[in-house]
């Protein structure tokens, strides 16, 4: 039998037909699946061994609460409730217990959500031992090192061993973490049933209200799966099903040139798997469309095909209809503070929403940052985070990684305010660290402008892209501007002064700040 699927495009021509994000039939369908596995999760509150820290007494607790869904509760089970325990509700929980809140999440699966269970943390897993094969495997590399290696092998299911294992280490590593502090994990399925008020339980069966002074919408995502294409699990499969390693098939086609596809690309390649073109006979047959005129352009054959079209919100069941709130394309609306717009364009009082839920940006590090704004927010010192500081990678061999905006976004925003900008870039040809690696193949870039040293954007490939980009997205965090950053002094040798020469080379025409590094410290 063969699966048949249609898309628009191939997996290394990427389209932005966003368009397919909606509340589609298919969402509905994985949320669905979702709510079932949430319907047979542990329903009992756990409180045992938890060590309580000193609360501000800011609230009182109360049993169920009474009165209307419509009428905000005048007292409180708890100062915060997180609907949701992935990166971003475990990230605000700990910073909640820091700042003293009384606090409760709850989860309807397992702590640690996407990123821990289906997400970043197997996905790393899998890209660490694609990394070692990668290398193991190239002959040229080796000998260049002076190294003789015989070939290569894996065993599948030790690899995958290793996924699942870092997932269970990591999801017990959160789970203790939150307890240790205090956090009551409450088990179940959460909506809001009214103002400041969340029942939780097994779907249909056991209704707990608390309530909280503050809720913060925490739920995340699952894979989007464009319309027409049919998900068996074994040919046709998402990241959920691929991250489990049951097969390493011989032709796979990935749908999707983003994150995931460009990950698994290189997991399965470094495995043995042949990405495309694919052979005839094969189960799964790939319809090509021009993604505008819809003309058939090709038809692939392949023994599996991953679909890494992006991720849609969850946000069903959430009862958001119980606050008059309406979902963007699934998604919740928030302003820049994660506060939740209702349908009239007000803001919902004492209610946000953080991490893949909002759609602001859809990685694990800015869920937890978005939580720890809240935070910082609903106890009493105002925040905003700032989006274009949060650094993203992508882990291929070799990683890719950014921070701040592309050239064309700043070319736009410097046409629209009037200021000239800049680039400039350096090699990894040059760095004696990459080099005694044998990684000399990567650049780095700078977008930044001339007039005041203002870091914009910084974009790096190469040899642990993804540990080198912290310390432009740091500057950018604390607005430390060019002529100043220059002078900071980098070990050598280090791949980190590929980013030393980068500020180095950049023309700057303000001077720099009194407070330079290169100052010596005045005698008295
Ligand atoms: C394959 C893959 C690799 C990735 N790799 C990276 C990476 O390397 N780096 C990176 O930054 N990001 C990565 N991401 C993205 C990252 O996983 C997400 O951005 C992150 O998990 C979002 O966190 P969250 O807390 O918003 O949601 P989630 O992690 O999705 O957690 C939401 C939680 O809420 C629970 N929940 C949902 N609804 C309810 C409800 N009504 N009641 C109770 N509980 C509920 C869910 O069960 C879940 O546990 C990856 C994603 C994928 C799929
Ligand atoms: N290293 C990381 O930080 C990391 C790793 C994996 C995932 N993630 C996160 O998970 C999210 C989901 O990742 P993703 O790769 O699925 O999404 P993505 O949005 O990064 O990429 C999806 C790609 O699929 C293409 N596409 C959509 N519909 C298509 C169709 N019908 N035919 C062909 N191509 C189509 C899009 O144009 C886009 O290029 C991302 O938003 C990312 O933030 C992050």
């Amino acid at each position: 039998m063969h699966s048949t699927l249609s898309f628009s495009q191939a997996t290394t021509v990427p389209t932005t037909n966003y368009a397919f994000h909606s509340q589609s039939p298919i969402n509905l369908r994985f949320c669905g699946l979702r709510r079932e596995a949430f319907g047979i999760s542990i329903l009992t509150r756990s409180s045992s061994g938890r060590v309580r820290l000193s609360t501000r007494g800011r609230s009182k607790r109360t049993s169920a609460s009474t009165g209307n869904n419509g009428t905000p509760p005048k007292s409180f089970d708890y100062d915060l409730i997180i609907i949701g325990a992935g990166v971003g509700g475990h990230g605000a929980a700990l910073h909640a217990v820091e700042k003293g809140l009384k606090t409760a999440i709850i989860e309807g699966d397992v702590v640690g959500g996407t990123c821990v269970n289906r997400g970043c943390v197997p996905s790393k897993a899998l890209l660490a031992v694609s990394g070692r094969m990668r290398e193991l495997q190239s002959e040229h590399h080796m000998k260049a090192l002076g190294l003789q290696v015989s070939a290569a092998g894996y065993d599948r299911q030790g690899v995958a061993d290793h996924a699942n294992n870092l997932a269970s280490k990591i999801r017990s590593n959160l789970t203790n973490s939150m307890k240790a502090l205090g956090v009551d994990i409450l088990t179940g399925f959460g909506t809001i049933v009214g103002p400041q008020k969340v029942k939780y339980g097994k779907v249909g069966f056991t209704d707990n209200v608390v309530t909280a002074k503050d809720i913060i919408i925490a739920t995340g995502s699952v894979p989007f799966v464009p319309k027409g294409i049919e998900v068996d699990g074994k040919t046709v499969i998402t990241s959920d099903h691929a991250l489990k390693l049951e097969f390493v098939p011989d032709w796979i086609a990935i749908v999707g040139s983003g994150y995931i596809g460009l990950e698994f690309s290189d997991v399965y390649t470094a495995l043995g798997s042949e990405i495309t073109p694919a052979r005839d006979g094969k189960p799964v047959i790939v319809e090509l469309t021009d993604a505008k005129t819809k003309e058939h352009k090709d038809t692939l054959e392949v023994d599996a095909a991953l679909i890494a079209t992006g991720r849609a919100p969850f946000t069903y069941g959430l009862g958001l209809e119980n606050i008059n709130v309406v979902t963007q394309r699934g998604f919740v609306p928030v302003d820049e503070r994660m506060r939740v717009i209702d349908a009239n364009g007000n803001l919902v009082p004492h209610l946000y929403c953080i991490g893949d839920a909002n759609g602001k940006m859809m990685l694990a590090h800015a869920a937890s940052a978005q939580g720890i704004s809240v935070v910082e927010q609903v106890t009493g010192r105002d925040h905003v985070l700032n989006h274009l500081s949060v650094p993203a990678a992508c882990f291929t061999h070799p990683e890719i990684s950014m921070v701040g905006l592309t050239e064309p976004q700043a070319r736009e925003k410097a046409e629209k305010e009037g200021f000239e900008i800049s680039v400039a870039k350096t090699s990894f040809k040059a760095n004696t660290k990459a080099l005694a690696e044998n990684e000399g193949e990567g650049l780095a870039k700078l977008i930044y402008r001339p007039d005041n040293g203002e870091i914009l954007g910084v974009h790096i490939f190469g040899l642990h892209a993804a540990d080198l980009i912290h310390e432009a997205s740091n500057a950018v965090a604390l607005g430390t501007r060019i002529q100043d950053i220059r002078f900071a002094v980098h070990a050598h040798p280090t791949l980190s002064e590929v980013l030393d020469e980068l500020f180095k080379s950049a023309k700057v025409n303000a001077p720099e700040s009194t407070s330079s590094p290169i100052s010596e410290p005045v005698a008295a």
